[in-house]
């Protein structure tokens, strides 16, 4: 098949990432730095990027990652003691790593949006990640604009039986599940709207308006109280059809927010490749060519396909 050592080294890299997030939250209470933006940021959003970074460059050196962290707060002479905790973590998988490497490996994730390239949220949902809930290491590779490979971990997510899961998808090869360590792989798609348990929708904990949800839900049919779920998470809900939409609409206090592609690139390939649609608040679609956070487009709309006009109809009322 298409893209079978980009899938192979995509999710060697996520599960590495994902094995360091889990010790960091096992043997520490991760402490948040606080970023120019007042964003968190941990050792572990360190550690998953420079680990995440360092394989994809070893497997496809031309590549160029666009990542959401960079190493300038750990290059200061007062972060030498977070820049060795990083990578004491980072040695439990690439145990001849050193502190001379990590800023650089962290630092391959400055790439720009190009012909292909990967996109890498090493921890999304941070906060998620400090309080305990739920957070997804999120890679995706891009090519001439279409997302080609797409794997989202979620080592706190539990659907089922499962507890820790693995969703990875090839455009035009489907989407599965699996757990963290690639055994019991199962093809996942979305529900139809006829699935009353599943009738249900998704949201941000921390993010979006979550008033205007509850409307625009209730208009497409929904009667339910939302599920709230950090991280992109809740794009592995919805493909997996445990969930029939997941809304994300900027809020009255960031009314102009653009969402960032390393949010969402590997969560839309998963939806779509299991038989569900992503568009922007609009009916647009999101745009993976241009820059790191999307200039055309605002919001985003998840959905099993079946009820997606019906939600769009619902905005433009
Ligand atoms: N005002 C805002 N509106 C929407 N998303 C925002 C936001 N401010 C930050 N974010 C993004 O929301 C992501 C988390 O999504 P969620 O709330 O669904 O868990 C953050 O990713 P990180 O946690 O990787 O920084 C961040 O990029
Ligand atoms: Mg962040
Ligand atoms: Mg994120
Ligand atoms: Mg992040």
């Amino acid at each position: 098949m298409a893209y079978e050592k980009e899938k192979e080294i995509a999710i060697a890299a996520v599960q590495a990432a994902a094995t360091v997030c889990e010790k960091v939250r096992a043997e520490m209470v991760p402490e948040a730095i606080e970023k120019s933006d007042k964003s968190p940021v941990t050792v572990a959003d360190f550690g998953a990027q420079a680990i995440v970074c360092k394989m994809i460059k070893d497997a496809f050196p031309n590549d160029p990652i666009v990542g959401e962290e960079d190493a300038d707060d750990l290059k200061t002479p007062e972060m030498a003691s977070r820049l060795a905790q990083v990578t004491n973590y980072v040695k439990v998988v690439l145990p001849d790593a050193t502190d001379e490497q990590i800023p650089g490996w962290i630092d391959q994730g400055n790439g720009d949006v190009s012909p292909r390239y990967w996109t890498l949220d090493p921890i999304d949902g941070t906060k998620g990640f400090l309080r305990g809930d739920q957070y997804a290491v999120a890679l995706a590779m891009v090519e001439d604009g279409d997302i080609k490979v797409g794997v989202l971990g979620c080592p706190a997510l539990k659907l089922g039986d499962r507890s820790g899961i693995l969703f990875v998808a090839i455009r035009g090869g489907g989407a599965m599940m699996m757990n963290m360590d690639g055994s019991n792989p199962e093809k996942i798609s979305v529900t139809s709207s006829s699935d009353i348990p599943n009738f249900r929708f998704v949201e941000s904990v921390a993010h979006g308006d979550q008033d205007l949800h509850a409307r625009i839900a209730q208009a497409a049919g929904i009667t339910t109280d939302s599920i709230r779920m950090d991280s992109q998470a809740k794009y592995g809900a919805v493909a997996s059809g445990n969930a029939v939409l997941y809304l994300r609409l900027p809020s009255a206090k960031y009314p102009n927010y653009r969402e960032k592609i390393w949010d969402h690139a590997a969560g839309v390939l998963v939806i779509e490749e299991a038989g569900g649609k992503v568009t922007d608040m609009h009916g647009k679609t999101l745009d993976f060519s241009k820059e790191p956070r999307f200039v055309d487009t605002q919001g985003v709309i998840v959905s099993n396909g079946e009820i997606h006009d019906k939600v769009l109809a619902a905005l433009a009322n």
